[in-house]
């Protein structure tokens, strides 16, 4: 029997990379271990600058196809008094992982993200993530991620394990609303990260 969590077929589960899955490639061109990644919109509620209760994440490259960031939860971020609210915390850890792609220049939407939350996060803490690329299977980037609080060695607080699935850029200009697509491809800092992903290995 099938479930939310094991495939169609021979029950393996969703988030377990496939046989045939490789090894996954850092682009020749990826920025070194150490850099900011910065904004991939300005208005994205997890990374973008203009985003006024976003969560302001800032990304860096790491070694291979991983990343570091950080988040410091703020009051407008809480579900219970003081604590972060959890959807947020899925929100820090789902932009994390989405910045791998980044460092393999592959545009990927997240198709599948499980998440456990281990600790509550206070209001004012850091939380500090990291992520990595597992494997590789055809359209299919498989990743897990961690979230530790009281510095980059405390304990974990949050973590989760991803599918992200590759599209093209159609996949944002033929679904998201015409007014912030015309805004995003009139910006020539937005037109130049397209690029960026539009020039592959
Ligand atoms: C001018 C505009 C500029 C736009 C900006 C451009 C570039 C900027 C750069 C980067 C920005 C990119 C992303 C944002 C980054 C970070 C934010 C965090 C990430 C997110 O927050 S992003 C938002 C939430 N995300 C979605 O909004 C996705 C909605 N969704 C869909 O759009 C489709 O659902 C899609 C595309 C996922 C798949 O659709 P599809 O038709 O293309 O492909 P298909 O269904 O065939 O799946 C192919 C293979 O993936 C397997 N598969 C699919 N889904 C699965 C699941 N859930 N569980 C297990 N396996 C799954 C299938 O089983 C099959 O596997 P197999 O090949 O083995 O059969």
């Amino acid at each position: 029997m099938s479930s939310a969590t094991t495939s169609a077929s021979g029950g393996r589960p969703v988030l377990a990379p496939p046989p045939d899955a490789t090894e996954p490639v850092r682009h020749p061109d990826a920025p070194a271990p150490g850099t900011p990644l910065g904004p991939h919109y300005d208005q994205c509620f997890g990374c973008g600058d203009d985003q006024p209760y976003g969560l302001h994440l800032a990304v860096r490259a790491g070694e291979g196809v991983g990343v570091t960031a950080e988040f410091t939860v703020r009051p407008a971020h809480q579900g219970a008094p003081g604590l972060a609210h959890g959807g947020v915390l899925a929100s820090a850890l789902d932009e994390t992982l989405g910045s791998l792609n980044w460092l393999r220049r592959v545009i990927a939407v997240t198709g599948r993200l499980e998440s456990d939350f281990l600790r509550p996060v206070p209001v004012g803490a850091t939380l500090h993530l990291s992520a990595r690329c597992t494997a590789v299977a055809g359209r299919k980037m498989y990743a897990s991620a961690e979230g530790r609080i009281g510095g980059p060695q405390g304990p974990v607080a949050v973590r989760a394990q991803a599918l992200f699935v590759e599209v093209g850029v159609s996949h944002f200009t033929s679904n998201g609303r015409p007014e912030e697509i015309r805004a995003a491809m009139s910006d020539p800092d937005q037109v130049k990260v397209v690029r960026a992903f539009e020039v592959g290995p």
